[in-house]
């Protein structure tokens, strides 16, 4: 492990024997980079994005908690994206190189926790070996009061171009998107060339993501649905922490749960992601 900067913001690199490393920023618990144990970087990161802490960071895996997107009357996707978090503990486990980060209700400047009045820490595992990624996200309610809450790990996978990329793993589940009715989709493989912004539920199985050479298999658990969003040149536009050309380098696929669960007093919700390149 060591201390690094990315940008402006206090970083962690871990680094497994192998040579696979992940970074990890404070600043929202954000992992912004994962290199493979073959050097190659798999997340993608805007080069327009803020990294001083301002605003939350355009690209990498941003922790979405505890609402997804506008579905709620806090702070959109949440405050864990911009939130400091904490460095817990890291290690080594066959193999693989990990950190543990933490932020609990006492880590949120106080508007926020004033708007958000439960007890809770949250924690997120980042393991790296080969050519795998884990990522563990839980959430403990702490105080004595039940509190509703959505999460989704919002990850942004870098891809050589958005009109080749297929996503596999799809077919045949219910989606909703910005039409009023929800929709199964029909298609074996998702393959688009601008904008796409699909919530799918129930995830029955593992998903794929192929670009170029390369396939990403995606698992998730306690996660039981995903996002898949790109903005498509006009909103990509719009965006002032996105370059207009780069919503043709990234895809996010986000396992998330969207519907809100409620933590009794006392408990915890894990949800998990792995990834591995084939
Ligand atoms: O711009 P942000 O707040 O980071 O949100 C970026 C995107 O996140 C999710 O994927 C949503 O489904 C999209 O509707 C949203 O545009």
């Amino acid at each position: 492990m060591s201390n690094s900067t990315f940008g402006l913001l206090p970083a962690v690199t871990i680094r497994a024997a192998d040579g696979a490393q992940a970074t990890v920023t404070l600043y929202g618990g954000h992992l912004v980079s994962w290199r493979s144990s073959d050097g190659q970087e798999r997340l993608f990161c805007s080069r327009a994005s803020s990294l001083d802490g301002s605003r939350a960071i355009r690209g990498g895996v941003p922790v979405i908690f505890p609402q997804f997107g506008a579905r709620g009357t806090g702070m959109r996707h949440g405050f864990a994206r911009v939130a400091t978090w904490q460095l817990e503990s890291t290690g080594d486990a066959d193999g693989a190189a990990w950190a543990q980060f933490v932020l609990t209700q006492a880590d949120l400047p106080e508007a926020i926790a004033a708007a958000w009045p439960y007890a809770f820490t949250l924690h997120l595992r980042v393991a790296v070996k080969a050519q795998s990624l884990e990522l563990h996200l839980s959430v403990h309610n702490t105080g004595e009061q039940a509190f509703p809450f959505s999460a989704a790990l919002h990850s942004y996978f870098a891809i050589d171009q958005l009109s080749e990329a297929r996503i596999g793993g799809l077919q045949r589940v219910r989606y909703s998107d910005e039409t009023p009715q929800d929709a199964l989709q029909a298609e074996e493989v998702l393959q688009f060339e601008d904008k796409l912004d699909r919530i799918y539920y129930q995830l029955p199985g593992a998903l794929s993501l192929q670009s170029g050479s390369h396939t990403l298999r995606l698992e998730q658990q306690g996660f039981t649905d995903a996002v898949v969003w790109n903005p498509g040149a006009q909103d990509a536009a719009a965006l002032s922490d996105l370059a207009d050309d780069e919503y043709q380098r990234f895809l996010c696929i986000e396992p998330a749960l969207i519907q809100p669960d409620l933590l009794a007093a006392g408990a915890e919700w894990t949800g998990r992601q792995r990834l591995e390149f084939t």
